[in-house]
């Protein structure tokens, strides 16, 4: 897994590596605009006119290298450094030097001086990680400026006046850039939705920081990882009964096509048998559309009112299109009562617990829950900022001793300890009805074959976004469906089993 460090620690691996490997602050530089360049040219192919807007720090220094190595790389180059230069850094003033007549920088500090930035492209170099307020005056101005421009944006390290690691305020301005390229890890506030028009689509780019620091850094934040993600081993010997016995318990009247969603993708996730437990008016739909379903009817005809757990059973899933009716929150508490199973509980058994908390104590050791944002707000109240929602998240998961998924782009599984890890897998034309159905059921499944709670999130999630991303690949974000996703997931998994 990938760590996800605060400007401090990322500072302080800045610091160690011009230590120890050691390198100086100026070649570290040198790499670190290098790295840039050599992606920016990945992501644009030609560039007409440029304009690199830098301030006077670190971040404004890396805009003046890389102005320099684009030189016979792109068209007409304009460099600008907005503030006092008698406040640059060591590294800046160097890097200044070096620029040579061709690109002598502009130099803005007030509002007479902000150019109209009519080039096609600008590169943001005003402030990186050394942010230490919000951003106001004639940088604000500047920022204006950019933002008001047709050119496409692309933020050095992290879009100007952004915080790395905690809320911006309303009254800073910030940048928003359509990319960014980051160094060498990502910064927490890319996984946040609310930071998703600054920072455009990110890129992370290595600069040879030195991993022993790296790694020997405590954070409660991660990023998964393909490597991170193990499969159960299928084995010559296995059978039906040794692949992971699944109870699904899903659907109502009108909302059936849940139940097929989560059965279809636990069946496709490697399940050994799936049994259905569903209402009366499922029976014929159920086993129509799944086949290698078994299918057990409430006595209800349109929703589920009892559920009694069968033997052997190794995982229960929960909640695609139940209702929250009265009948069906008694049958979730008495299965609650009786389960020993872990369970994944989705959707409306998830809005159930919300709506009755004394029942979250009598949830099975080893079960997981799956909400999306709006159900997650019903179990912990509303946040203030995306920030505040993680924590919500942690002590949720830590009080309750339940391992989660706040589902999402970039979903984040939190563990029973607050660790949390955010999925890179998926797109937007996964926001469409059905997409988390899917998802239950490739969880449960992988739970049914033996992997830990966690491992099961953290897999399940990749697995998933992965097979959105095929499906958009093959169908286009507009036109794909939940079932698009289903029909990726041997895809996904072989691509996965491929690596092992
Ligand atoms: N060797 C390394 O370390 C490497 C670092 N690298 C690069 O360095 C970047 C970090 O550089 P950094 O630490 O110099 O900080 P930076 O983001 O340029 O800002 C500091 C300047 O901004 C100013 N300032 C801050 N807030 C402000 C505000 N609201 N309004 C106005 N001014 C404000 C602040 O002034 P002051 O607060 O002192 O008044 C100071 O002048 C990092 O993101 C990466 O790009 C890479 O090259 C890899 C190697
Ligand atoms: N913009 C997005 N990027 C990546 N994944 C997304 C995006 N929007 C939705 N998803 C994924 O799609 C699924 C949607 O789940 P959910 O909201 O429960 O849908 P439903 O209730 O219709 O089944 C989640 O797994 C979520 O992570
Ligand atoms: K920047």
């Amino acid at each position: 897994m990938r760590p996800i460090l605060n400007s401090q620690q990322i500072r302080e691996a800045d610091a160690f590596t011009i230590a120890n490997e050691p390198i100086s602050s100026v070649n570290l530089m040198e790499r670190a605009a290098s790295a840039f360049t050599q992606k920016f040219l990945e992501l644009f192919a030609s560039v007409p006119s440029v304009a690199v807007v830098c301030g006077v720090g670190n971040n404004g220094g890396d805009g003046l290298a890389i102005a320099r190595m684009l030189q016979g790389e792109v068209g007409h180059i304009e460099v600008y450094v907005v503030g006092n230069l008698e406040k640059a850094s060591e590294d800046f003033r160097v890097n200044y030097d070096r620029l040579g007549e061709r690109l002598s920088p502009k130099i803005v500090v007030d509002e007479s001086q902000i150019p109209e930035f009519d080039t096609s492209l600008i590169i943001d170099g005003m402030f990186g990680s050394g942010l230490s307020r919000p951003v106001e005056g004639v940088y604000a101005q500047v920022i204006e400026r950019i933002n008001a421009s047709e050119a496409q944006v692309c933020a050095i390290d992290i879009p100007s006046g952004l915080f790395a690691d905690k809320p911006t305020p309303s009254a800073g301005a910030v940048v928003e850039a359509t990319h960014t390229i980051s160094f060498q890890l990502p910064k927490l506030v890319f996984f946040m939705p609310s930071a998703a028009s600054y920072v455009g689509s990110w890129h992370v780019v290595p600069i040879g920081l030195s991993e022993e620091f790296l790694l020997q850094q405590t954070t409660d934040k991660w990023q998964i990882e393909l490597r991170d993600i193990h499969l159960p081993l299928k084995r010559r010997f296995d059978h039906k009964g040794t692949n992971g016995r699944v109870l699904l318990v899903a659907g109502s009247k009108g909302k059936m096509g849940a139940a097929i969603l989560s059965a279809k993708a636990a069946l496709r996730s490697g399940c050994g048998l799936l049994f259905a437990h569903v209402p009366c008016c499922g029976l014929d739909i159920l086993q129509v559309a799944v086949p290698e379903a078994m299918v057990e009817v409430d006595e209800h005809t349109e929703i589920i009112s009892e559920v009694l757990p069968e033997e052997q059973i190794d995982v229960i899933v929960i909640g695609p299109g139940i209702g929250t009716g009265k009948l069906t929150e008694n049958a979730l508490a008495q299965l609650l009562q009786k389960a020993t199973a872990p369970m994944v509980m989705d959707a409306d058994a998830i809005n159930i617990l919300a709506a009755n908390t004394h029942l979250l104590s009598a949830v099975p050791p080893e079960s997981v829950l799956t909400p999306h944002p709006g159900e997650f707000k019903r179990l912990v109240g509303d946040w203030k900022d995306d920030f505040e929602k993680l924590e919500k998240l942690k002590a949720f998961c830590k009080k309750y001793q339940l391992n989660m998924v706040l589902k999402g782009a970039y979903s984040a599984v939190c563990d029973t300890k607050g660790q949390i890890t955010f999925n890179p897998t998926g797109n937007p034309g996964m926001a469409t009805g059905g997409s988390g159905d899917v998802l239950t059921g490739v969880i449960g499944a992988l739970i049914g074959q033996g992997m830990n709670p966690l491992e099961a999130l953290r897999a399940g999630v990749y697995i998933h976004g992965l097979a959105g991303d095929l499906a958009a690949h093959a169908q286009g974000y507009r036109s794909m469906t939940a079932s698009d996703i289903v029909a990726m997931l041997p895809q996904a998994i072989n691509q996965l089993d491929k690596k092992c």
